[in-house]
Order: C-alpha cells, then sequence, then structure tokens
C-alpha cells in the first residue's frame, strides 16, 4: 500500500501530525505497536495517570484512617485511573480513526529502506510504502544494570508500578530524578513509607542549591527518607542493598521503583541499515527543522532525546507543520524551529510543587551575567495562607543592568500555572518591572509576582 505519509508511534507530536494532514487531504498511515498505547506515554501511562495518582493521593493523605482504609483507597484510585485512561485512549483512537483517510495499523514498524515500513502485526507482516515518513516512538525505561532487578517480581518501572493495586507498606525507589520524586510524594501521601536512593551525593544537580536543599527539606519533613551518594546498589529478593562510608545497608521494601531515567525508542526500527544518524544515546539526530539524516525522514519527541516533555513534543508538532507547509525549496525561511525555540518552562508535580523557566543563579554567574537574584518566602502570600500551603519560596534571576527576567524558580502551590505567565512575559521580552506592576487578580498565588519583582 502506498500512503504520502507514514507515522510511527501514536504519541502528541505523531497524533495531531495525522489530524492535521488528514484535514490537508493526505493518504496517512499510522502505526502503533501497542494497543494499550493509543494516545501514547502521557495519557496511558505518563503524565495524565500520575498526575490523576496525585490529586488522588492528596486526597488520601487529608482523610482518617490507617493502612488498611488507605490501601483501599488506593486500589480505587488505581481503578478510576484506569477508567480516565482507557476513556482517554479510546478518545483519541476514535479521534484519529473517523478521518477516511487515516489508516491505524497495529503493530510494530521496522524500516526495510528509505520509503517502506514493515509492520509486523499479530497475524501477519505487511509493507508499507510512503513519500515522507514521520517517527515519533518516543522512549522507553533506561534499566541500568543493577544485580538482582531482571525478572524480579518486586522490582518495578513506572508503568508496572501504576498498575499494581496493592499499595505498597514499604517503597524503595533507585533514582531521584523526576519520576522518582514525583511518585516518592504521591505514594507517601496515599500511606506509604517511601525511601529515596541515588548514587550522586547532589540533591537535584542542576537546581541552585537553595532551591534544592528546600525542596528537600520540605519533602524529608513529611517523612521522605533520602540516601544520597551511595554505592554498589544491588537488589536481593525484596531488599535494596547498598554501601555509605562504606557500610553497608539494607532496604526491604514491598516495592521496589527502578526511575533511572528514559531512553530513545529506536531499537529494532532499523535505523542503521538505511543511514538515519543516531547518538550515543540511540537518539535520533535531527537538525532545526527535526530533519534526519535521510531526506524524506523526519523525527519528533522524546525519541530525538530532547527534553522529555509532552509539550515539546506538541511543540516539534508544530515545527514540522510550519517547514511542511513552504516546503523544502524555502524551509529556511521558516521563523520558527527548534533553534529559535526558547524559555522551556517545566514543572515537578511534587506534593510542593517545582516550577522553573530559565537561567538559574548557578548559570548566570557561570556565565559572569551581572544579576540581582530576588528571593522571597511563600509563607508571605496571603493565597498560601488561604490555601494553608506556606512552605516553599520563589526565586528570580534579573539582569543587573537591562531588568531583563533571565530566570524564574517557583517552589509553592500553583507553581505550575504560575509559570506559563512568567514564560510568556520572558517570550514578549518583558522587563522584571513590568511584573512588578502587572495587575493580578486576588488572592492567587499568581499576584506574588508583584512582591517577588518587588524585592
Ligand atoms: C511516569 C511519567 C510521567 C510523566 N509526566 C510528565 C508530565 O507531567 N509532563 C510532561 O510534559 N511530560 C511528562 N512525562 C514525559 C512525557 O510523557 C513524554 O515526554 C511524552 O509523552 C513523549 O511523547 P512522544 O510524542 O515523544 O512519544 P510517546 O507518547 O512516547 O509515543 C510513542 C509511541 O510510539 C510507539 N512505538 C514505539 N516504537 C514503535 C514501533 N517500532 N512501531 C510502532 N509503534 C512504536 C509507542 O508504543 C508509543 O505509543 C512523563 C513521562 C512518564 C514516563
Ligand atoms: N513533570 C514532568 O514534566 C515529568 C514527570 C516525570 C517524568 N518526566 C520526564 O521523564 C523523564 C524520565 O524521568 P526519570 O526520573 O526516569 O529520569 P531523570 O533523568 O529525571 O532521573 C534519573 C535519575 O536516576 C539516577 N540514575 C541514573 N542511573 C542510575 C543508576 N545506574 N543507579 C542509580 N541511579 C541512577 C540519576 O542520577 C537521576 O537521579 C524525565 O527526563 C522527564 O523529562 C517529566
Amino acid at each position: 500500500m502506498i500512503y504520502d505519509v507514514i507515522i510511527i508511534g501514536f504519541g502528541k507530536a505523531g497524533k495531531t501530525l495525522a489530524a492535521s494532514l488528514a484535514k490537508q487531504n493526505k493518504k496517512i498511515a499510522l502505526i502503533e505497536k501497542s494497543e494499550k498505547m493509543y494516545g501514547g506515554t502521557c495519557i496511558n501511562v505518563g503524565c495524565i495517570p500520575t498526575k490523576f495518582l496525585r490529586e488522588k493521593a492528596h486526597q488520601v493523605a487529608n482523610e482518617e484512617g490507617g493502612f488498611d482504609e488507605k490501601a483501599e483507597a488506593y486500589k480505587r484510585a488505581i481503578e478510576d485511573k484506569n477508567t480516565l485512561v482507557t476513556m482517554l485512549r479510546g478518545k483519541n483512537y476514535d479521534k484519529l480513526n473517523q478521518f477516511e483517510n487515516i489508516t491505524i495499523y497495529h503493530g510494530e514498524a521496522s524500516f526495510e529502506s528509505e520509503n517502506k515500513v514493515n509492520v509486523e502485526m499479530q497475524d501477519e507482516k505487511i509493507v508499507l510504502e510512503g513519500n515522507q515518513i514521520f517517527i515519533n516512538t518516543g522512549a522507553t525505561p533506561n534499566t541500568p544494570p543493577i544485580e538482582g532487578i531482571q525478572g524480579n517480581a518486586y522490582v518495578h518501572t513506572s508503568e508496572t508500578l501504576l498498575e499494581n493495586r496493592n499499595l505498597p507498606k514499604q517503597l524503595c525507589i533507585i533514582g531521584a530524578g523526576y519520576i522518582g520524586l514525583e511518585i516518592a510524594s504521591m505514594y507517601h501521601n496515599f500511606g506509604s513509607e517511601v525511601t529515596v536512593i541515588q548514587r550522586e551525593e547532589g540533591f537535584l544537580p542542576k537546581e541552585d542549591k537553595d532551591i534544592a536543599d528546600s525542596i528537600k527539606e520540605i519533602m524529608t519533613k513529611k517523612g521522605i527518607c533520602f540516601e544520597l551518594g551511595v554505592q554498589n546498589i544491588r537488589v536481593e529478593e525484596n531488599e535494596v542493598v547498598f554501601t555509605k562510608n562504606n557500610t553497608e545497608y539494607r532496604k526491604e521494601a514491598d516495592a521496589i521503583l527502578v526511575a533511572t531515567g528514559r531512553k530513545p525508542n529506536t531499537m529494532g526500527l532499523n535505523l542503521d541499515s538505511i543511514g538515519v544518524d543516531m547518538d550515543a544515546r540511540g537518539a535520533i539526530v535531527v537538525d532545526e527543522y527535526l530533519h534526519t539524516s535521510v531526506p524524506n525522514i523526519w523525527a519528533m519527541g522524546d525519541v530525538t532525546g530532547e527534553a522529555q516533555y509532552t509539550y515539546l513534543s506538541l511543540d516539534d508538532y508544530r515545527i514540522i507543520e510550519g517547514a511542511l507547509s513552504v516546503g523544502e525549496s524555502a524551509v529556511n525561511k521558516v521563523p520558527y524551529t527548534r533553534q529559535t525555540r526558547k524559555n522551556i518552562p517545566y514543572s515537578v508535580f511534587l506534593d510542593t510543587p517545582y516550577a522553573r523557566v530559565g537561567m538559574n543563579e548557578k548559570e548566570a554567574k557561570e556565565r559572569n551575567i551581572p544579576i540581582r537574584v530576588l528571593k522571597m518566602p511563600v509563607a508571605a502570600i496571603p493565597k498560601a495562607q488561604v490555601l494553608k500551603r506556606t512552605e516553599g519560596m520563589l526565586k528570580a534571576i534579573v539582569h543587573k543592568d537591562t531588568d531583563k527576567i533571565l530566570g524564574v524558580m517557583l517552589l509553592c502551590e500553583e507553581s505550575y500555572e504560575m509559570i506559563n505567565v512568567v514564560k510568556m512575559a520572558m517570550d514578549y521580552n518583558a522587563d522584571a518591572s513590568q511584573l512588578k506592576n502587572q495587575i493580578f487578580t486576588h488572592p492567587t498565588m499568581t499576584e506574588a509576582l508583584n512582591d517577588l519583582f518587588s524585592m
């Protein structure tokens, strides 16, 4: 079968591109290897299930009851999460399936040549031919060579842990990145006793020390235990064994989560044989318009090794849409590319959420930029008092000479909403004084930006 466009992977960029090109009357094949992944990582095993469970966990933390009651509430939360995910998966499938010119194939794709893709389906193997091919295969949990984790029923990835209906009394998490910390916060609220283990001594090493210390202090105060700078991690059945200062420790757990990063999903695509370049981590190398090294093949989302966020995958779709609309001969005139993309914000959905955009103090000093550092405690925000969520701090980095906002770090309730306002202000090159004097509704967390920029 011959298509105008083949899209491999039902991720955020892929599904959005499919709908858009279908409206332009292109004949499209979309290939997804798992029926449980229609809609991609975000809605099935990533952002949506974790943020749904985070809300449920928050409710459970405020309810009376011992472990057994909490375990029941957890089981119901997992069932509710599954119901939500099933509904979203169905909607995602139907949204594309309604187009007469989109065919969804359930099977694993691999390249036969530059414009031929094999699809290994349950009962048959077919070959599709396409003029333009877009790879959107995402990323998959990175399993480090830790002794004792392979084939161990106590050991989970985030995907299998969130399928487990039994609340672990003790949860041990290896890896203190986004997934490790978000799940630590969430399971602590559900009622698990949580320990987070990390090889590196430094906690959240990319963040400013005052921010990282404050996050750790908040989590420790709630009762989450951290073991940082540990060596020789191994797992023996339901125990995580490690050494610290030459002493061996054993941590028993009902569940062990390995959250040590996610690697680009390129294995099995047969990219080498058709000349698509990959880097040492197996990520597809792309230029600013998301071309791969083969002219008719593009890649987008996590598989390109870019920071792994759903909104960046969506933004990759925007870049491709822009490039396709002008055609290859004029592609270098497209104003919006990966190179011009700027001020990428992020949020870590901890119990006290953390959000950041732009440069922090450490980075500004490394680059010898003259700065003003503005800080204020969250307890000074009236809305934080209303919410009874007074822990945390706000911090801004402002250019001393130009008054431009270089970066903002928000460790407070609702920071994941507030950060988008700052991102927009930075995108429009606002001065710090403009946020200082901006009208914001009251009482809100966002109005604290008036005070932060008055510091
Ligand atoms: C637990 C967790 C929480 C997260 N929380 C957040 C969050 O709060 N906010 C945020 O922005 N991001 C979050 N992320 C990251 C976010 O989910 C990803 O960055 C995003 O979903 C990546 O989208 P994508 O378009 O690159 O591909 P994906 O959505 O990963 O889609 C790729 C698809 O390709 C399919 N596929 C792979 N290989 C093949 C093949 N050979 N043939 C056919 N199909 C194939 C896969 O099955 C998959 O469905 C989270 C991730 C995880 C794991
Ligand atoms: N809120 C969000 O936007 C959100 C939430 C969850 C996940 N994500 C995305 O998913 C990606 C994956 O998350 P993650 O937490 O798995 O990765 P990560 O890269 O954020 O953190 C990995 C952690 O594992 C540790 N580690 C690595 N190898 C190890 C080993 N062999 N032994 C012990 N520790 C080891 C690292 O030091 C680090 O602390 C993130 O990069 C993020 O982009 C985003």
